[in-house]
């Protein structure tokens, strides 16, 4: 492994057809201008990550709990808040109103969140986000109408949206790269975990007068101790290496990778500050206007952008998050009397199933378990919509009506409808989009992170303010038939425009992007790491290391 300073090895691989049909692989290597390979190197000896490292990830993941349990606890205060506000029932309007304003604020937070980080750190901008988490919290407990609880919802999604990109770029920042993947995922894991939490606090609560104002109360506890922990929590090495405080940088470079000794932590520094050095300009405004050019004009960055803004799209305008918030108002509308207890089928399923992916994704192949899962996405939703088609149910005063008594047959069939829907999005679309940071070259991540998140939540914002009101404007058999037509779009663009990217390093995927889409070489590409890594992970990459 070339040790000098800035330059990591990169493998080309062009693939060609031998005379007896096998596929084979040239191996070009050129240098990069990246850090991750001395990641790679000094984590390699020992397959597990630092104990400092998981504790890093899990205190960060705690913007993530954060997340899920403030998008997770207005599905049943909706229901439960009844006459609390404005003494009067909340219409379809007012709940897209009160739920779509946390969606707002984060969309606005996260697309200046990348750029203050780079400004004041990491870790302030973390701990900035607990405060507003707080403030918010403390407006809606004491809101009496609509536009205050309004409005503690907008100030809370923007600790959100802070949360929303900087958890998985400081645990981005801090994991050696064979670990990123994995970590990332148990962000979206304790943000499927949030949710599940605070639906069943949610369900506990419904019938406690103003339970819903102790479910957004208890909202405080995690941000307070995030906070707390955080004053002890180091920068990550790349700031530091940014401001110039290379000594602290080493000492955590030192605490977060197994077996790195002297010489390798300061090649790492080395290669950090040159990838830094990439981006030209003399403050992070002018940086961040380089960076914004690049990810443009360079095709592989064009493509991951493309690909990173499509996934997070496809994970929001399909719908998901119409169950996540409504799902309770859903069931009621069907006629289940605990609907915010039926309601924690949906998060049990999206935490399970999220939890499951962790541990199959890399096996499966993200490609493969995005194609099958969007294909189980459409199935369902097809099911939900001919089932609600049985159901009649028409609207009054932007309220729904069922003409039932109590569950019905098809009433189930929406149930196991949305559970098959639910558990085919966690598997995949659910958390693969989260891993955004991959797709990137350290030198443009963070404004390709912070582009896909802001598309993330925008589509939020989007279906949180539309999806009662498409309910009654065109029915729930048509919102739920145009979510699976969406879904099928989607399935096109992962065929069409995700390589499989499993197990690939930073360098491969960038190549792989260079000239196209290059479905069929990432493919053939993955297959020959699968099948080598099954043979003896330590002889691939010690043949190449040999090959230098
Ligand atoms: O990855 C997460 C997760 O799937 C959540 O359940 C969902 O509510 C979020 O919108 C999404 O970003």
């Amino acid at each position: 492994m070339s040790k000098e300073s800035g330059k990591v090895l990169q493998v080309n691989y062009s693939d060609s057809e031998t005379s007896n049909g096998e596929d084979q692989y040239v191996h070009k290597i050129k240098p990069v201008e990246d850090e991750d390979d001395t990641s790679m190197m000094m984590s390699f000896d020992n397959h597990k990550p630092t104990i400092t490292i998981i504790i890093l990830t899990v205190m960060a993941s705690f913007s993530g709990f954060m997340f899920g349990f403030d998008t997770g606890y207005i599905s049943s205060a909706l229901v439960s808040i009844g006459t609390d506000l404005d003494n009067k029932v909340l219409t379809y309007g007012e709940k897209e109103l009160i739920t779509s304003a946390t969606s707002l604020g984060a969309l606005l937070s996260a697309i200046s969140a990348g750029l203050l980080a780079d400004i004041i750190g990491r870790k302030p901008v973390i701990m900035g986000s607990n405060l507003l988490f707080v403030v918010g919290s403390v407006i809606q407990c004491a809101a009496n109408t609509v536009w205050t609880m309004i409005g503690g919802r907008f100030v809370m999604g923007f600790g959100v949206g802070i949360g929303s990109l900087i958890a998985p770029l400081y645990i981005g920042e801090m994991a050696p790269s064979r670990f990123r993947g994995r970590l990332v995922i148990i962000n979206v894991i304790a943000i499927t975990g949030g949710q599940l939490v605070a639906y069943a606090i949610g369900a506990g609560l419904t019938h406690v007068h103003n339970g819903w104002r102790i479910l957004v109360g208890l909202s405080i506890i995690p941000p307070v101790i995030q906070l707390f922990v955080f004053f002890f929590l180091p920068e990550t090495p790349r700031f530091l290496i940014m401001t110039n405080k290379l000594e602290k940088a080493a000492k955590v470079i030192g605490k977060t990778h197994n077996e790195s000794d002297e010489e390798l932590i300061q090649t790492k520094i080395l290669e950090i500050q040159s990838a830094n050095a990439i981006i030209p300009g003399s403050n992070p405004f002018q940086k961040t206007w380089n960076a914004i050019k690049e990810i443009h004009r360079v095709p592989s960055n064009f493509r991951a952008l493309v690909i990173g803004c499509g996934l997070q799209g496809i994970q929001q305008f399909t719908g998901f998050n119409s169950l996540m918030y409504f799902s309770a108002t859903v069931f009621e509308t069907i006629g289940f009397k605990n609907s915010t207890a039926v309601s924690l089928i949906v998060a049990g399923t999206n935490f399970i199933f999220t939890s499951i992916a962790f541990f199959v994704i890399d096996r499966v192949g993200r490609r493969r378990i995005l194609l099958i899962g969007v294909t189980g996405m459409i199935l369902s939703l097809v099911m939900c919509a001919v089932a609600f088609h049985f159901l009649d149910i028409h609207f009054s005063g932007h309220n729904a009506i069922v003409e039932t008594n109590g569950i019905s047959g098809t009433g189930v069939a929406i149930i196991v409808g949305m559970i098959l829907y639910v558990a085919s999005y966690a598997l995949g679309i659910g958390n693969v989009p989260w891993q955004q940071s991959e797709l990137f070259p350290q030198s443009v991540r963070g404004v390709g992170s912070a582009y896909c998140t802001a598309v993330n939540w925008s589509g939020s914002l989007v279906i949180a303010s539309t999806f009662l009101t498409m309910l009654e404007n065109i029915t729930p058999t048509g919102t739920f038939s145009f979510f699976a037509g969406l879904s099928f779009v989607s399935l096109i663009f992962v065929f069409f425009c995700y390589p499989e990217l499993s197990g690939l390093k930073l360098e491969e995927t960038q190549e792989i992007l260079t000239g196209g889409f290059n479905i069929k070489a990432s493919l053939k590409l993955a297959k020959q790491r699968r099948n080598k890594q099954l043979e003896d992970p330590d002889k691939i990459v010690h043949k190449v290391v040999d090959q230098v």
